[in-house]
């Protein structure tokens, strides 16, 4: 059967010797507050220690794929979480930032393959 969500925890994670970022986007912040502490909270769940959790942000989720790169450089991190949250308006604005943000993520990832 297909698993749907969010699949169970079915092992111990120890992030104890991780250190992390959080990137978040400056828009919607009722929700991407919630989703920046929600993030935050589960990353001390699991032995990340205080000290080793970077929060940094940026004007809004288009600019996320490249900070992300830049935030892993400048902090030496293992692993950055970027949050952003699009909400469609009467627009093709939220077509046009997604269609951006979904191209600058394989960009990166093309930039970040071995040579
Ligand atoms: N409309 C939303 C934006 N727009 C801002 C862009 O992401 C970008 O920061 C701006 O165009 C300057 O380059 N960003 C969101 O995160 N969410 C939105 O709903
Ligand atoms: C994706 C958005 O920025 C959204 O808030 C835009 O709303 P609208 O399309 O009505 O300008």
């Amino acid at each position: 059967m297909a698993v749907k969500g969010l699949g169970q925890i079915d092992q111990e994670y120890d992030g104890s010797n991780l250190k992390v970022g959080i990137l978040y986007a400056r828009w919607n912040r009722e929700i991407i507050d919630a989703l920046v502490e929600g993030a935050h909270k589960r990353l001390l769940e699991l032995k990340v220690k205080p000290e080793n959790i970077i929060l940094e942000s940026v004007p809004g989720s288009y600019e996320l794929p490249f900070a992300s790169a830049a935030m892993i450089k400048k902090h030496k991190l293992d692993v950055v979480i970027p949050i952003g949250v699009l909400i469609k308006g009467s627009t093709m604005h939220f077509e046009y930032i997604c269609d951006a943000v979904s191209q600058s993520w394989v960009d990166s990832r093309q930039d970040a393959q071995p040579r």
